[in-house]
């Protein structure tokens, strides 16, 4: 298994219930989309997947390890394995977007090797290779302050995609996108999981794109899984439910 969640309840620190009863799983290399209305709890699913959170309730396996009961080293190399695709990337504006992208692979990295990466780029065709895939190539070498929120968007994304992880979690992956780059940006993100055998979990808002890029739709509502069917078998009913 990829990942495993049982019975997973998380209440955030104010007191606020996001998730409730949550069970899912997935096996290596699956591809679900996750959607629901503002609010579900999408994001917090996702960061529970990601490690970034830990729930009060129920068990969390990730990648065949508790996390949870890891030693603080042993969690690191747990959450270096797993690559998040942030809807606003968290990344230092004055950074240049060659090492944007190169940070994906810090964590797997020696601090020699990662300290040389930041002061001298060390794997140009690497960088290049996943920006050409999101067709950012032409700014290698551009300040990540002087993009658009879509161009930073998409190198937060080539810096996943240079990570290569075993899981890939995409919280709205494609919100500043226009409809072309939206698309060619999950093209990507799916053929980095059928390449690697990455899972693939994506929080997407756009309904018409989940249905068309994932076999998997997990429906989401007030911090449950309302659904989680092939994609075949989601119809308009339930999206209608699931929204109303
Ligand atoms: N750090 C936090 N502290 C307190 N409450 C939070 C926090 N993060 C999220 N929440 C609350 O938890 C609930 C679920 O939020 P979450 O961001 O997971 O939903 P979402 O489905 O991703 O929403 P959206 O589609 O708007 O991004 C919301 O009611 C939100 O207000």
């Amino acid at each position: 298994m990829s990942f495993s969640l049982d019975a997973v309840g998380l209440v955030h620190p104010n007191g606020h219930r996001a998730l409730q009863g949550v069970s899912l799983a997935a096996a290596g290399g699956e591809r679900l989309a996750v959607i629901g209305p503002s609010g579900a709890g999408k994001t917090t699913l996702l960061r529970v997947l990601g490690a970034a959170l830990r729930p009060g309730e129920g068990s969390v396996r990730l990648l065949d390890q508790a996390p949870w009961q890891l030693s603080a080293p042993a969690l690191r190399g747990l959450r270096s394995c797993i690559g998040t695709v942030h809807q606003s990337p968290p990344i230092a504006p004055r950074l240049r977007v060659v090492t944007a992208v190169l940070a994906g692979r810090l964590g797997q990295w020696s601090a020699l090797r990662a300290l040389g990466s930041l002061l001298r780029p060390s794997d140009l065709p690497g960088a290049h290779e996943a920006l050409s895939r999101l067709a950012l190539e032409d700014r290698l070498f551009e300040r990540c302050d002087r993009l658009s929120g879509g161009q930073l968007q998409r190198v937060g994304i080539a810096r996943v995609l240079y990570q290569r992880p075993a899981l890939l979690l995409a919280d709205e992956p494609v919100s500043a996108l226009d409809p072309t780059l939206a698309d060619l940006t999950l093209q990507q993100l799916v053929r980095q999981s059928e390449a690697t055998g990455a899972t693939l979990v994506a929080s997407l808002h756009a309904v018409d794109l989940a249905l068309r890029w994932f076999p998997r739709i997990v429906g989401m509502r007030g911090g449950q899984v309302v659904f989680d069917r092939p994609v075949g078998q989601v119809d308009e009913a339930m999206l209608k439910a699931l929204y109303a």
